[in-house]
């Protein structure tokens, strides 16, 4: 299929974000849209790869044909590669399928025109919640969206999950029935995008649907270089190949590496960076790329007492506490990411407000290649502090799950992780958000209607701009940020 050689919005990215706006942008019958991925894509739910629709699997291996890769360096010391979804669909069609929401609090870092209250209708917007009414109050929910959520039934919960339900709560920590709903932390069942074992991201639930309208063009495939700037406004973009494509408004949603990566692409970023890279610069917003957090997981390994059963969904049950979330994943991760070769189970703690800013860089050799994250993880000593607390409290867990883990050899009173094994231990929960920041400070990159500041015809829509990352995974978040910009009359 041929572009148009004009479209009124081109959305950059097909993935969570992108679909939602696609979709909802498309709405309007009087607007042409034109959805450009660079990943491969598919027209409907038979159509889609099986590993894609897999819910008891996230298919980012290392051999994964749906995952670009990016260098990073967690720490000074810890070098790793991070994986993101290239496909329609984006990273939404490659996670956990973890749907939780971010917290009323975390919007207090985000202007005021995104407090809990003003973005409840969206998030209700987004989603069919079958538990809505049983447990779960309505009040909350959504019953129309197009993101069926609902929470692992108690009896099919896989036994990591009850025995560290149990634990939790003989550790006194409150059993939260809604993790979607405002209230106090405590361990509760995960609300997921998940329906008869099947993942149901953005792409199948807000895309494939509007697939049959005249205004929306969906090409997969295509990967975009640049946007194409008049001054300061946003007229086209220009794909890999080379063609020009017009547009009355381009949206990056490539994600919060790849909009960073296009921006700075396109000059517009920290001129003297970008004059380095042999980029001309346009337009001077020297936060593109930097300050960006993500969430530091240390993966504390035990092992089973006998063999548990098989494929469940990742996670079906978390605690929160404090500034840690726990993992209790059901599957090592040798069998959930096929080619990880990690064999022992792990529990994940992970730190949800974490403290360190990270900061994307160009590669030197070849601007136009992935380029490298720079967490600077655990440099915060109080960062380091909490995920210490955390790692005990996750040994003491364990230690209460006798049906579950072999307490060979794992003595938990004994158990005091030294920064040594919080390095060796280290990982990211890919999370990554807010590489182009909102707000209106010197180093926000997008106003609150997510339009890049002292441009015109130009926004990011992704975890780009959310000011950090919310005290709980993104993906419920980015959906409710794209459905509101989408749904808006004027972009
Ligand atoms: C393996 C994994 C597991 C995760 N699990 C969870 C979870 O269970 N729960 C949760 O809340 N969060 C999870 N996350 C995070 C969550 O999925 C992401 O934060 C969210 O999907 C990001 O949405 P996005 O639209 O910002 O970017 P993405 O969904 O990553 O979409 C970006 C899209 O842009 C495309 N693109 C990039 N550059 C270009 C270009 N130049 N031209 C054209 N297209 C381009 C990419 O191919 C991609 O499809 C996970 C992430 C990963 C990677």
């Amino acid at each position: 299929m041929s572009a148009p050689p004009y479209a009124d919005v081109v959305v950059v990215g097909g993935g969570s974000c992108g679909c939602v706006l696609a979709a909802r942008l498309s709405e309007d019958p009087d607007r042409t849209v034109l959805l450009l991925e660079a990943g491969p894509g598919y027209r409907s739910t038979p159509g889609t790869p099986p590993a894609v629709l897999d819910a008891t699997v996230l298919p980012v291996g290392p051999d994964s044909q749906w995952t670009c890769t990016y260098p990073a360096r967690l720490t000074r010391r810890r070098p790793s590669v991070v994986a993101r979804g290239r496909l329609l669909g984006g990273s939404g069609a490659v996670n956990g399928a973890y749907f939780v929401r971010a917290r009323p609090d975390d919007f207090e870092a985000w202007p005021p025109s995104w407090s809990f209250d003003r973005v409840l209708p969206h998030f209700r917007a987004t989603e069919t919640d079958a538990d809505a009414g049983t447990g779960v109050h309505r009040r909350w929910h959504g019953a129309t969206g197009p993101v069926p959520v609902a929470r692992t039934p108690w009896a099919q919960l896989h036994p990591v999950g009850s025995a560290f339900h149990d634990a939790a709560l003989a550790a006194g920590h409150r059993r939260v029935d809604d993790l979607n709903a405002p209230g106090p932390d405590g361990v509760g069942r995960v609300p997921l995008n998940i329906r008869d074992g099947m993942r149901v991201g953005p792409a199948h639930a807000y895309l494939l649907p509007a697939l049959t309208r005249a205004n929306l063009t969906v090409r997969t495939g295509t990967r975009v270089r640049r946007v194409v700037l008049s001054g300061s406004r946003a007229v086209g973009v220009e794909t890999e190949d080379g063609e020009t494509v017009d547009a009355g408004h381009v949206v990056l949603a490539a994600g919060a590496i790849g909009s960073p990566q296009l921006l700075m692409l396109s000059g517009i970023g920290y001129g003297a960076e970008l004059t380095r890279h042999g980029i001309t610069p346009r337009i001077e917003i020297p936060g593109v790329g930097t300050g960006f957090t993500d969430h530091p997981e240390i993966a504390v390994p035990y092992r089973y007492r006998v063999p548990q059963p098989g494929p469940a969904p990742v996670l079906q049950v978390v605690l929160h506490t404090g500034n840690l979330e726990m993992r209790p994943y059901t599957a090592p991760f040798a069998a959930s990411v096929p080619g990880s070769g990690v064999a022992d189970p792990v529990l994940g703690v992970v730190l949800t407000r974490p403290r360190s800013r990270g900061t994307i860089r160009l590669d030197p050799a070849d601007p136009t290649r992935s380029p490298l994250l720079d967490y600077r993880y655990l440099e915060d000593p109080a960062d380091r502090a909490d995920l210490r607390d955390g790692v005990a409290h996750a040994a003491q867990l364990l230690a209460a799950m006798p049906e579950v883990v072999d307490r060979t050899g794992f003595d938990p009173d004994a158990f005091d992780p030294d920064d040594a094994w919080l390095e060796r231990h280290l990982g990211t929960s890919l999370h990554l958000s807010g590489s182009c920041r909102m707000g209106t400070d010197d180093t926000a990159v997008v106003d609150d209607r997510c339009r890049v500041h002292t441009t015109e015809a130009l926004s990011v829509v992704d975890t780009s701009v959310f000011p950090q990352v919310p005290g709980r995974g993104p993906h419920a978040t980015a959906v409710m940020l794209a459905e509101r910009v989408g749904t808006r009359t004027d972009l």
